[in-house]
């Protein structure tokens, strides 16, 4: 019989040796947050008819993408079949699944004492099963595994309980088969969580410590900061410490999630719940970081904390130049709440004001830019997205690149570009294509190893800019999307990159410039300069597109001239229709751009730069 919330011991009372902190932590799509569903079910934290599908995911795009994006914890109150007389406190962390957010994973990680190894029954270990195992066991996480999905007729436990036990080194029978979407074993599960995970230990009367993993922004509430209490205690009003910073502020309201905010009086040693301090801006929560009290607080802090470190790059401009203003005030409302996003102003000459703003990954962009233009109602144009170069001249001196169009002129010496170590798993018939795919990105073949008969790791070092666009949608084309991709930064090396410019008439086009390396230089001048000529329109005069690296032209078009006489068609002298022909021209040069002497078509930017073009696809992550 599961326990309701009535009888649940006060978050500040209860016994540590009743608490277990876990998480679950899954490949994307193995099935995490139906599995939390069940569990909130289970425990009768969510009545049935309030239930709806992935109850934690609470931002639109997270539901309509079915995907997580920030973490979620709730205090789940269970009375195991074991022990039924004590009722437990699960407090239960939902991760998200995706590359871009590891480091949130590995905060939730570092916040619990076990986890729930989900592995979907009929696809088997992924790439990121293995790369959020190999977290847990950095953190000394006890692991239990299991498969889901077991109701699928395509399942095939016998199978992937062995490929899992060898993995986490226990028997095959010790692999626990669940289906969160019958529910099925879910209640044996959290019997095994209880019996299986240690309860967290801390020392009660010792100054309170408390680890930040995650922190949201509210718009009524002001930002909602996440906690796990490591030693200690934190009351309610009391006047709290962050010890990265120094900045202190009043605890307005305290609580756990169950899973709506309930209030309380404070949280104990082991504990996991809310803070409220009226702050307004994530940034002054960092995940990762140590709150104490302000009066006899701790003085070491937790394990540290890591600003994240944007990976990608990319010039964000309104379509009309007149939203600029909206879009800075609507990035400045989307940084309350993330804390990697960061930006600044930019001008282009083609594209007006903007900003460059940095992203963890490409889909990381994608719900940015997404929720820019659904929530704020702007109308966007992306420049395709660019990794951080660092760029050493002879003279020693160095510039970091986010903007290709600010690579440096003059005597360079070396060009460093990011790269990662990327693990793809895939059944055994695909490593050819696989090996071609990463050779041909300019992949260097790390290792390979065989997991179960058919199916195979692969490690690679690979340069980010080659991963980050279109890498992933190859690899699922070519692998019949069997393959999966983990990668994580591993530092940067030397590379023959160079930059490629666009002339139009004589002027460069900073925004068509791009860094490529130099053995795809080519292909990209002639692929760009045969866009734009079909996109710009003839002028009065000839424009000759050019691609160059520095002053030497690498590809040419040539727009031939015409006189667009509009009045031509009109024979006759209807006046008013000819008025009519003359506002229609007008109309259509408004939605021109000046780039020197050249008018181009809005939309010929639109297409070329747009990171939905063959220059990189924002889509590949989904
Ligand atoms: N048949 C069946 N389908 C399931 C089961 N569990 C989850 N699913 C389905 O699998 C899909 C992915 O489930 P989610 O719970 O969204 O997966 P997730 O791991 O939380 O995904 P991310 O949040 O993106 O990491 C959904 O369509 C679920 O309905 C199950 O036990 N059986």
């Amino acid at each position: 019989m599961p326990a309701t919330p009535n009888n649940v011991p006060e978050p500040s009372r209860t016994d540590p040796a009743l608490i277990r902190n876990f998480c679950i932590i899954a490949h994307i799509d193995h099935g995490k947050s139906t599995l939390a569903d069940r569990m909130l079910q289970l425990t009768g934290v969510v009545e049935q008819r309030q239930m709806r599908a992935q109850y934690l995911d609470r931002m639109d795009i997270e539901r309509e993408r079915g995907i997580t994006i920030k973490s979620q914890a709730v205090r789940l109150p269970w009375a195991p079949s074991q022990d039924p007389g004590n009722t437990h406190i699960l407090n239960m962390i939902d991760t998200p699944g995706h590359v871009d957010f590891t480091y949130e994973v590995s905060r939730s990680l570092a916040a619990c004492e076990g986890t729930v190894l989900l592995v979907d029954a009929a696809q088997g270990i992924e790439a990121q099963t293995l790369a959020n195992l190999y977290l847990a066991m950095e953190n000394d996480l006890t692991i239990i595994p299991v498969l889901n999905k077991i109701d699928l007729p395509a399942a095939q436990p016998e199978k992937f309980a062995e490929e899992l036990a060898n993995l986490v080194g226990c028997e095959p029978d010790d692999v626990l088969r669940v289906s969160a979407k019958t529910g099925l074993g879910v209640d044996a599960l959290l019997d095994r969580v209880v019996r299986e995970v240690p309860a967290p230990v801390g020392v009660k009367d010792a100054p309170a410590r408390a680890m930040i993993f995650d922190s949201v922004y509210d718009s009524y509430r002001g930002v909602v900061t996440y906690v796990r209490v490591i030693d200690g205690q934190l009351n309610k009003r009391e006047r709290i410490r962050m010890m990265s910073t120094g900045a202190t502020h009043e605890l307005l309201e305290i609580g756990t999630n169950s899973p709506e905010m309930l209030g309380a009086d404070g949280l104990g040693v082991g504990e996991v719940g809310y803070l409220i301090t009226g702050v307004k801006d994530v940034r002054q929560s960092k995940v990762g970081d140590t709150v104490t009290s302000q009066v006899k607080g701790a003085t070491d802090a937790l394990g540290g904390y890591k600003d994240p470190k944007p990976m990608v790059f990319s010039g964000l401009y309104p379509l009309d130049g007149s939203d600029y203003p909206e879009l800075r005030e609507a990035l400045d409302k989307l940084q309350l709440n993330d804390a990697a996003l960061v930006y600044e102003p930019e001008t282009s000459a083609a594209l007006g004001f903007g900003f460059r703003v940095g992203f963890l990954g490409l889909l990381h962009l994608d719900v940015i830019r997404e929720r820019l233009e659904r929530e704020f109602g702007l109308d966007l144009i992306a420049t395709a997205p660019n990794v951080v170069y660092r760029v050493v001249m002879e003279d020693r001196s160095e510039h970091v690149v986010t903007n290709p169009s600010e690579f440096p002129e003059g005597k360079i010496s070396d060009v460093y570009e990011p790269v990662v170590r990327a693990t793809v798993l895939a059944p055994t018939e695909f490593i050819g294509s696989i090996m071609e795919l990463c050779q041909t990105r300019r992949g260097t073949l790390l290792g390979m190893d065989y997991l179960s008969e058919d199916r195979v790791e692969i490690r690679y070092t690979l340069p980010l800019a080659e991963i980050v666009f279109d890498f992933f949608d190859q690899l699922k084309s070519k692998t019949r999307g069997y393959a999966s991709l983990d990668y994580e930064p591993t530092g940067e090396q030397t590379s023959s990159l160079v930059k490629v410019d666009i002339l139009l008439h004589g002027d460069k086009v900073d925004a068509f410039s791009a860094i490529t390396h130099k053995d795809a230089a080519y292909a990209y001048g002639v692929r760009l300069v045969a866009k734009l000529r079909e996109l710009i329109p003839r002028q009065a005069f000839e424009v000759p597109i050019q691609a160059a690296i520095g002053s030497r032209v690498i590809a040419r078009e040539t727009i031939r001239a015409i006189r667009k006489d509009v009045l031509a068609k009109c024979y006759g002298g209807d006046i008013s229709r000819k008025r009519k022909l003359l506002e229609k021209q007008k109309e259509g040069k408004k939605r021109m751009k000046m780039v020197g002497s050249v008018e181009v078509p809005q939309e010929a930017f639109i297409a070329v730069l747009s990171s939905d073009d063959g220059a990189g696809s924002a889509k590949s992550k989904k």
